[in-house]
């Protein structure tokens, strides 16, 4: 039985130019099972977010970095800014690097898409990982992912991961899509995502999303 959907919004749940789709937030509303936004935009964002788009308080912030449980709860931070700092000076000495949301950002550094991110990768140290999610590039703690949270999630909610659904379109989504018990790629999908689905929608963004939940009989 699934009892929970963790679901992306850039590109997922937005088209490219970050407007939402309609028809998945009526979609998403009719569900009987816990929604679950998971995200690399900063917590504020997300909790706006899933308050707008009338889903549950619960969201995956920061790519696993920042978990929330209530809308006026706190944020529980799970990654190490200092890292991906010390990280962006090493980048800093290559590329002219330019940093978003910074003053809101908590637990990981966002940087536009303005440099070769596979010849960065290796200028940078273990500890650390930067992550392509479409729309902006993130340099994150190691330690943490939106799989990691999810499961963190999944643990203080009592529910299994098999029982969760996965829904998404990027590199940051990987990880997400191997702990849960289903992951579905939206049509628009990075390859990288789509080798590790379980199912691939025929539709993009938010008209894969409406299209997975009725393959999966949850509308
Ligand atoms: O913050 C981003 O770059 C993209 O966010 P997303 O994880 O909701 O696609
Ligand atoms: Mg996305």
């Amino acid at each position: 039985m699934i009892k929970a959907i963790a679901v992306d919004i850039d590109g997922t749940l937005t088209y490219k130019d970050r407007s939402l789709n309609c028809k998945a937030v009526e979609a998403l509303r009719k569900v009987d099972a816990t929604i679950i936004l998971a995200t690399g935009n900063i917590s504020c964002f997300a909790r706006t977010a899933a308050k707008l788009i009338g889903v549950s308080d619960i969201a995956i912030c920061e790519n696993g970095g920042v978990v929330r449980f209530d809308y006026d709860g706190e944020d529980i931070i799970l990654g190490d800014k200092s890292k991906c700092l010390k990280a962006v000076e090493i980048l800093k000495k290559h590329y002219r690097v330019e940093l978003l949301d910074d003053d809101y950002r908590k637990s990981e550094v966002c940087l536009r898409r303005t440099f070769p991110i596979d010849e960065a990768k290796k200028l940078l140290p273990e500890d650390v990982r930067i992550i392509d999610s479409g729309f902006a590039y993130h340099i994150t703690d190691r330690e943490v992912s939106k799989g990691k949270a999810l499961k963190f999630i999944a643990e203080k909610l009592g529910i299994k991961l098999e029982e969760i659904v996965a829904i998404g379109d990027s590199e940051n989504d990987i990880d997400m899509f191997e702990v849960a018990g289903i992951g579905v790629a939206v049509a628009n999908a990075d390859v990288r995502l789509k080798r590790v689905a379980d199912v691939v929608t025929s539709k993009p963004n938010g008209d894969g999303v409406v299209e997975a939940l009725e393959f999966l009989g949850l509308i």
